[in-house]
């Protein structure tokens, strides 16, 4: 099947911790991640414009959903021995229910987030890339 695709990035400051992890990224500490969504249409499926989706909405839907929940925060998993002296010591910690690792953020993104954010639209986030550093990144999507 031929997809029209859209685009988007958005950048995100946030601390975490990869509990159970070998080496150093079992110590707390943070990364400026860069989060890329991808919207898809069916070719046939575009908006009476020929949009799959405006740019905007996806800054608006998905971007400031990073903005307002992970931007700037600490994620710790639920299952994180750690978790709560840290939420006795800030109260905006946020507790996520998976390892945050890169794969896992994706997966949330595209699983839970996004069709919340994207409810009514009738559009699907198709894929999200996290990058973690400039060398790394993870992806999660059809
Ligand atoms: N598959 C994954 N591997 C790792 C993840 C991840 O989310 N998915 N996360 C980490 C850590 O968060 C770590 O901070 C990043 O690791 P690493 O690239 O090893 O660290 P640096 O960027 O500092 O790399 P150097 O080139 O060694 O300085 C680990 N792995």
């Amino acid at each position: 099947m031929v997809l029209h695709k859209v685009h988007r990035y958005h950048d995100i400051s946030c601390g975490h911790r990869v509990y159970g992890h070998e080496g150093k990224c079992r110590h707390l500490h943070g990364h400026n991640y860069r989060v890329h969504f991808t919207c898809v249409a069916e070719s046939g499926q575009l908006d009476t414009l020929g949009r799959v989706i405006d740019f905007g909405e996806i800054k608006s839907r998905l971007c400031m959903w990073l903005e307002d929940n992970w931007d700037h925060h600490f994620l710790m998993g639920t299952e994180d021995p750690m978790l709560a002296s840290l939420l006795k010591i800030d109260p905006t910690v946020v507790a996520v229910p998976f390892n945050p690792t890169a794969e896992n953020m994706a997966e949330y993104l595209v699983e839970v987030v996004a069709p919340q954010q994207l409810k009514g639209t009738g559009i699907k986030l198709q894929s999200v890339r996290i990058e973690e550093t400039m060398k790394c990144s993870a992806s999660y999507g059809e």
